[in-house]
This record gives C-alpha cells, sequence and structure tokens, in this order.
C-alpha cells in the first residue's frame, strides 16, 4: 500500500526500464462478464480481450505498492468502474513489459479464491492494452494526487515524460501489455435504488492474526509488532550495526492480534490505533480520493469535518441530518469485518472476512523461523520447485491442504499459501441509503448495516493485493524479523506485549 508520490517518483526522466519481450497472456479460465463494446481481438491461439481505453473515461491513480501501479477507470457506457493493475519491474520502479498476469490470475483462482468467499473477490481477469495505450495511462500516477483525467484524449496531451512506460523503454518486438482487471473496491456496486453522500472506503492490511512460537525465540510481542518495530527502529534512537530501518516515524499502538480477537472493544482499539498511526496498514477514501494515510494523516477532528460535511453536502429534501464521523465509521467496520450484527452478541463470525483471512493463514504451521531453517535444507532441486511460482496454483488449494506434514517443501508450499493471506488488504466501502427509500428497498440479500443511530449503509467488503510468494520474501521478512527481535532482546523497545 503505498500512496502517489512516494519513493523514487518522478524520477522518471531518463531512467531506463529493465524490459524484455512481452509474454503471452492466456485466460486460466476465469469466467469474465462479456461486455458487449469489448469484442476479443484474436491474437493466435489466445483470447484474451484487447482493452482500449477510449471506450473508458474519468481516469484517476488509485495506489501502488512495490509490485504494482492501480489506475481507475469508468467504461463510457455501462458505466461500471474498474481498475487495471499493471506490473512494476521492482528494480526500476517503471511498467514492466513482462507483466506475470497468467500467473497471478491462475493463483488467484486456484489458491484464493476458494479460501474466500465470492462476494469478498474483485473477480480479476487478464486483459491486454497496446503498449502506447498503456505508456499513456501511466502518466496518471505521476499527476497531483486525486486529480481526475476526463478522457483518454486529455492523457495525450501531457508530458511524455510523466509516463511510467517510457516509448524509449520498449521493445521494438513489443505490441502489447497484460494486466488485470478488476472490480473498483472503492465503489459499491449500484443494486440498490439510490445512495445519498459519498462512499466512504476503508482499506485495511490486517497482517497476521494469530501468535506463533519460534524456536530459541522468547519474546511476548506478535510477528507484525515485531517487524514494525524494525520498521521504526532508527526513530527509537537504536544503534544498532544491521538495523538501519528507518520507513516510519513512530510505532503504532495496533496489533492484529486485537483485530482478530472477536473482542469487539480490542478490534476497535485496534482499528482506532491505526486511524492515529496508520503506517501502511491503513487508508482512507472518499468517494474514491485518498484523505487519510500514513504520509498525511488528518487529525481526529479534521476527519470528522471531512465526513460529516460531506453527507451533509448531499443530503435531499426529508433526509435526517446525520450526525455521523469517524468513530461511526468504527462500530460499523467492527460489525462489518467480524461478521456481527450487534454489538451485544459481537464476535469473529466464521463467514467473515477475517474468519476467513485468519483460517488460511493457519495453513502455515510452521512460522517464520522454521520455515527459513527448512528452506536451508532444501536441495538445489526442490529449492528450484519452491521458485516456479506457477507450482502452488498447479497444485489446487485441495492438494496444498493435503500435503504430508514433517516434509521441509510440503511445509514451505503451506508457508508460502499462508503468507500470501498474511500480506493481503480489506477494502471496506460504505455508502449511505436516504431515509426515504428504507421501505421500498428490499434490505434483504443486500449488504447492508443499521447503524446505531438509526441510519442504514450499503457495504461491500473486498479483498485485495492476494500475490503469490517466494522463497525470496521469506529470505527478506526473516532477516528483518531476526533484527526485530535482537532490538527487543536488548530491552530497547517500550510496549505492551501483545500477548
Ligand atoms: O514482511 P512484512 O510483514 O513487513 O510485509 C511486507 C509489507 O510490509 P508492511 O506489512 O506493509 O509493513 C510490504 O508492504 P509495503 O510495500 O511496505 O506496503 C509488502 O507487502 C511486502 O511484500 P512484497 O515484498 O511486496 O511481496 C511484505 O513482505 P512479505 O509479505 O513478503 O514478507
Ligand atoms: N481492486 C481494487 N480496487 C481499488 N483499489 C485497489 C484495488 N486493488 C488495489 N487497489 C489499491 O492499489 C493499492 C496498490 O495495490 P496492490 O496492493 O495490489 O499493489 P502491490 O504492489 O501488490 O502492493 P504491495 O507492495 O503491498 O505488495 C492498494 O493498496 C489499494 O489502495
Amino acid at each position: 500500500m503505498h500512496q502517489n508520490g512516494r519513493e523514487g517518483r518522478r524520477e522518471v526522466n531518463g531512467m531506463n526500464g529493465s524490459v524484455g519481450s512481452a509474454q503471452s497472456a492466456r485466460s486460466v479460465g476465469s469466467s469474465p462478464k462479456s461486455v458487449a463494446s469489448r469484442l476479443t481481438e484474436s491474437n493466435g491461439s489466445t483470447s484474451v480481450p484487447l482493452i482500449d481505453p477510449t471506450e473508458y473515461r474519468s481516469f484517476c491513480f488509485r495506489g501502488e505498492g512495490r509490485m504494482n501501479f492501480v489506475i481507475s477507470a469508468k467504461h463510457a457506457n455501462n458505466g461500471s468502474r474498474i481498475v487495471w493493475r499493471f506490473a512494476k519491474a521492482r528494480k526500476s520502479g517503471l511498467v514492466t513489459v513482462k507483466a506475470k498476469s497468467e500467473l497471478v490470475n491462475e493463483y488467484m483462482e486456484k489458491i484464493v479464491s476458494p479460501c474466500l468467499g465470492p462476494n469478498y473477490l474483485v473477480d480479476p481477469k487478464i486483459i491486454e492494452m497496446k503498449v502506447h495505450d498503456v505508456h499513456q495511462l501511466v502518466k496518471i500516477p505521476s499527476l497531483p494526487p486525486n486529480k481526475k483525467i476526463e478522457s483518454f484524449e486529455e492523457l495525450l496531451q501531457l508530458p511524455e515524460n510523466l509516463s511510467f512506460l517510457p516509448l524509449a523503454s520498449i521493445p521494438k518486438n513489443v505490441t502489447r501489455i497484460s494486466a488485470l482487471e478488476m472490480l473498483d473496491a472503492t465503489r459499491i456496486p449500484k443494486e440498490l435504488p439510490e445512495y445519498v453522500g459519498p462512499t466512504i472506503t476503508v482499506e485495511i492490511k490486517p497482517k497476521q492474526g494469530f501468535f506463533q512460537t519460534h524456536p530459541t525465540i522468547s519474546v511476548p510481542f506478535c510477528n507484525n509488532c515485531i517487524l514494525q518495530m524494525e520498521k521504526t527502529s532508527n526513530n527509537n534512537n537504536v544503534d544498532m550495526e544491521k538495523c538501519q530501518s528507518d520507513t516510519f516515524k513512530q510505532m503504532y499502538d495496533f496489533c492484529p492480534l486485537q483485530l482478530f480477537s472477536g473482542d469487539f472493544e480490542r478490534m476497535r482499539h485496534a482499528l482506532q490505533s491505526l486511524i492515529h498511526i496508520p503506517h501502511r496498514n491503513l487508508r482512507l477514501f472518499v468517494d474514491g480520493n485518498l484523505i487519510h494515510y500514513d504520509e498525511k494523516t488528518l487529525e481526529w477532528g479534521e476527519l470528522n469535518r471531512a465526513l460529516f460535511d460531506r453527507m451533509e453536502q448531499k443530503l435531499q429534501e426529508g433526509d435526517e441530518p446525520l450526525k455521523f464521523g469517524i468513530d461511526d465509521i468504527l462500530d460499523a467496520l467492527c460489525l462489518i469485518i467480524s461478521g456481527s450484527v450487534s454489538f451485544e452478541s459481537f464476535s469473529l463470525q466464521p463467514h467473515s472476512v477475517l474468519a476467513q483471512i485468519l483460517k488460511a493463514q493457519q495453513i502455515d504451521s510452521i512460522g517464520i523461523v522454521r520455515a527459513h531453517c527448512m528452506l536451508k535444507q532444501l536441495t538445489d532441486k526442490q529449492l528450484n520447485e519452491l521458485r516456479d511460482k506457477t507450482r502452488i496454483a498447479k497444485i489446487g488449494l485441495q492438494g496444498v491442504l493435503a500435503l504430508p506434514e514433517d516434509d521441509p517443501l510440503s511445509e514451505l508450499i503451506k508457508y508460502f499459501v499462508a503468507a500470501t493471506m498474511k500480506d493481503c488488504s480489506v477494502m471496506v466501502s460504505l455508502r449511505r441509503i436516504p431515509d426515504s427509500s428504507i421501505d421500498s428497498t428490499k434490505l434483504h440479500g443486500n449488504d447492508i448495516i443499521a447503524m446505531p443511530n438509526g441510519s442504514y449503509f450499503a457495504y461491500s467488503v473486498k479483498v485485495v493485493d492476494l500475490d503469490p510468494k517466494s522463497p525470496k520474501n521469506l529470505t527478506n521478512a526473516y532477516a528483518r524479523f531476526m533484527a526485530g527481535v535482537k532490538l527487543i532482546e536488548m530491552n530497547e523497545i517500550q510496549r505492551n506485549p501483545c500477548i
């Protein structure tokens, strides 16, 4: 979860993207809804839709991480808002023409989708675009935050050097680039007759929701808190040779064990802590505009104004003014992500998004330290098998669950499946249904929450960032984890234990 303008940004001029020949992406059986205006163009044996971005309007940047740029657009005819996720080259930070869309899509389909209820999925599918169209689209991440570009033609007028796919970096034989297209999770599908006010989206990266013990390590902190303390270490005036991390200015009070606890007060405290200091675990959008995140936080009062003013502005005749603010959002979030219907009967329900993520995380029964140790024991052949990210998808979730215990390769495969679920994000969008239409609304079958103040909100919950992980991820995370443990053992950090 990065935001517009972060590290390496605006250094596009003169940078060379590391590029190679285009991979031919092939649909692996997802069932995209057919869109009349988007006819599949034949490209040899494959049938990946070739997207014409001039059929879209209202383009904007939605976010980026280390691996992808996410750009949102609205279909000019059917009005649906989708995002395209373009892969980055890790080193250059530019869009890569060697996107592994097929791999990610297959992993989603065979491993991730069976772990989550269909309502939590963003229905990704592989698409292709002409490289020159992508060149234009990826000017968008260079624009000021939340800037909307109404038409594709407007993009053509913008300077070439804004693009994260410089023309000079595109090999001659590459004509198309693949990407993943999916629902824009900052929108609620228009299934209800009407809404009032803005759509509020809270994106939460919940991280590992259960405590694991590790051989020879005895610190009372969970994985996330150890790793986050390491990322804040320089700012705790810790002087350690190998620990030079200063990703965040200050440590937060958030702990995933509280978030997943199923206890209302603890869960609410976890979310409130993220509002105060989000790190990369929380972002808040209003109508898709990012208003609150790690590098630009609003005070509690400012947040309330940002939400309340927008609610007031869009009220229609007959609708009661609503006392509504960030506290209400947090209450609603607790109910939604725990799957509870009231504060009185609050618990983590098995169908809830958090319970499903937690269950998938617990496929790992060894933890990061044993996993690293087992990685060292693998033969070269086994290591190569593990590096082949297509392999786990081929086994499928049922196959992974049936793998034998006490076999290092099998345990590591399970570890990597769980690692994806320990690093995903949950996007919850909420929008008010006007009081005047409550009676006529068929509440049954829709995701609607009754707020304690008597108002109703429609909501949608989507899980994003579900990429396969590799031995490199484990090696990297292990080094940071051990550095964090060392800090704690040196008594350099004051913090309440997680357990
Ligand atoms: O190891 P962690 O817990 O610090 O998680 C990393 C994330 O840090 P965060 O939790 O947001 O502070 C990190 O997130 P950011 O890019 O820092 O937002 C990545 O998601 C990283 O995965 P990958 O290397 O991009 O595949 C994540 O690494 P792995 O999941 O590969 O370990
Ligand atoms: N379907 C979606 N709808 C709306 N926004 C999205 C969607 N998918 C991703 N985003 C936004 O784009 C951001 C970056 O996407 P994503 O997390 O997939 O990138 P990444 O490079 O894989 O991240 P990381 O470095 O954390 O692995 C997300 O944090 C989220 O804000």
